[in-house]
């Protein structure tokens, strides 16, 4: 299937560690349900996470075994899309709290060994990036390539710049905000009382074959108006009646867009938790980046480059609080690029305008820095090696540089397999008689094809990435560079 991921599955990891949460309360096991696409490089240093909205999961791509829908963001990762599977090795997993495979209120308490329930404890959006944290970890990837997410994907991404700033060099927010407002909460609180309101939610003890339907299918039928806009509605249904041609002068279903709402709020009860969605909404609630009172001085701390987008119909998530996002992390000189697509979709317009987001996403990871390609376990030599164990290091990595350095650890010169061979033919001895001590460096945070355009001047196919203290942190070869661009073609 071109484009497409293909047949994946769903893997499970469970860290018998506790999780301290954010309440101070403790979670332990703690099972983290998730997928990967594409394959990890051997840097390790083409990893996605994406993170999903309230009612996703794992699921992003491809096709289950037997299953005729693909994942809910099918249209941009794949082979060729914006979250390209030739190129990056993509994640997605199940938020704790959730009912899809990580640990949530339907779990099994293990200190009663019944589900938990409302014993579940109080999660939050920092506690969900936190078990995403360990996922990464137990993955062995140190940095990700980038962070990705739409509304409270969004606010995953956003938190894993605040919490874990050396973890991912990319963040991707989309449709979302930094600090829920009072009409978001509402919203929400709506949506809960609607499922406590419904007698069989029985204090969240429901059994399996009495499940508060009525209460989660009103829930979602109010939260799925917000995820569309008043032109989407009317474009769609207009005031066009199901199944009739008059009004029937009672309350039975007679528009479209009330069968519609009933559609989605029974397809919903299907695959949701009705107390996963109370757990899952109040993390929405107390997501809030502020510090006193400042998204400034709560984002200053990021390091990431960011790309925050926002969809002009959303008036859940209006493009006011991107660009809040946008002029707070500018503020901080963090760099960041914003965009509001048009769109007539309302919220749900980032799961449905996949030639937008292909284009903007894209582009955005196609901007790579000389520290998104550089080889980080690159051989070095110190300078006082001889000769012989240049080439012995040379051969046993199969490499053709070899950056020389200084006892204290800072860049001294460079040594080549030519190097070497003149070495030979000219009988030296020493390192020091062959290697060049004028290097051509390259900056992490320079743009490659910077880099590049420095090789190609120089004629030179490998160049050391130095830090400011001139210490060797990798690199960056033509090799890597036009394999890249092969790719990208
Ligand atoms: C974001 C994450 O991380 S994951 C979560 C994303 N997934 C969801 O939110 C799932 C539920 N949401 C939806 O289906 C969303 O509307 C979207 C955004 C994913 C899809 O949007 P669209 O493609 O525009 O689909 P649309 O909203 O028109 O819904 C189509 C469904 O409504 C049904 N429908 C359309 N008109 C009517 C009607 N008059 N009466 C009854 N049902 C109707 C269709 O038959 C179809 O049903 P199906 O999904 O069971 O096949
Ligand atoms: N419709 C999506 C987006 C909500 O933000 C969901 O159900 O998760």
């Amino acid at each position: 299937m071109p484009g497409s991921v293909g047949t994946v599955r769903t893997g499970y990891v469970t860290f018998p560690e506790p999780l301290i949460l954010e309440s101070g309360a403790v979670l332990a096991p703690v099972t983290i349900a998730y997928e990967t696409y594409g394959r990890l490089n051997r840097e390790k240093s083409n990893a996605i996470l994406i993170c999903h909205a309230l009612s996703g999961d794992a699921h992003a791509a491809g096709y289950h075994e037997g299953a005729d829908r693909p994942g809910w963001w099918d249209g941009v990762v794949g082979p060729g899309k914006a979250f390209d599977t030739d190129r990056y090795f993509v994640v997605c997993s199940n938020v704790i709290g959730g009912c899809k495979g990580s640990t949530g209120p339907a779990s099994v308490n293990p200190a009663t060994g019944r589900p938990y329930a409302l014993a579940f404890p109080v999660i939050t959006v920092r506690d969900m990036v936190r078990a995403q944290k360990r996922l990464i970890d137990h993955l062995g990837i140190e940095c990700l390539a980038a962070v990705a997410g739409g509304s409270m994907g969004g606010m995953q991404a956003l938190q894993w710049a605040v919490a874990y700033p050396e973890a991912a060099r990319k963040v991707i927010a989309i449709a979302t905000t930094a600090r829920s407002t009072a009409q978001q909460i509402a919203f929400n609180e709506v949506g809960r009382q609607a499922v406590m309101a419904d007698p069989a939610w029985a204090g969240g003890d429901y059994p399996a074959d009495h499940l508060p339907v009525q209460g989660l299918r009103l829930a979602r039928m109010i939260g799925h108006i917000t995820y569309l806009s008043d032109g989407a509605m009317r474009e769609k249904f207009g005031r066009n009646l199901q199944g009739r041609s008059t009004v029937g002068y009672g309350f039975s279903t007679e528009f479209q867009v009330e069968s519609y709402l009933h559609h989605q709020g029974d397809t919903f009860t299907r695959r949701f938790d009705a107390n996963s969605y109370l757990y899952i909404t109040r993390a929405l609630d107390y997501f809030d980046l502020a510090v006193d009172d400042s998204l400034a001085a709560g984002l200053a701390g990021a390091k990431a480059s960011f790309l925050v987008v926002s969809v002009s119909s959303d008036w859940l998530y209006p493009p006011y609080q991107s660009e809040e996002i946008a002029n707070a992390l500018a503020a901080n000189g963090i760099p960041v690029q914003y965009c509001e697509i048009r769109s007539n979709y309302g919220h749900d317009g980032f799961l449905l305008e996949d030639g937008q987001m292909n284009y903007l996403i894209g582009t955005f990871l196609d901007h790579l820095l000389v520290r998104d390609v550089m080889e980080t376990d690159a051989p070095t030599i110190a300078e006082r090696a001889s000769i012989h164990d240049a080439a012995r290091i040379m051969i046993e990595n199969a490499v053709n540089h070899l950056p020389v350095l200084a006892e204290r650890g800072d860049l001294a010169g460079i040594v080549t397999s030519w190097d070497i061979a003149k070495a030979v033919a000219c009988s030296h001895g020493s390192l020091d008689e062959i290697m060049s001590r004028s290097v051509v460096t390259a900056a992490p945070d320079e743009p490659v094809t910077e880099a590049a355009r420095r090789m190609e001047e120089r004629s030179i196919s490998a160049l050391p990435v130095v830090d400011a203290d001139r210490r060797v942190i990798g690199l960056i070869s033509s090799d890597a560079i036009s394999t890249l661009i092969g790719r990208c073609a």
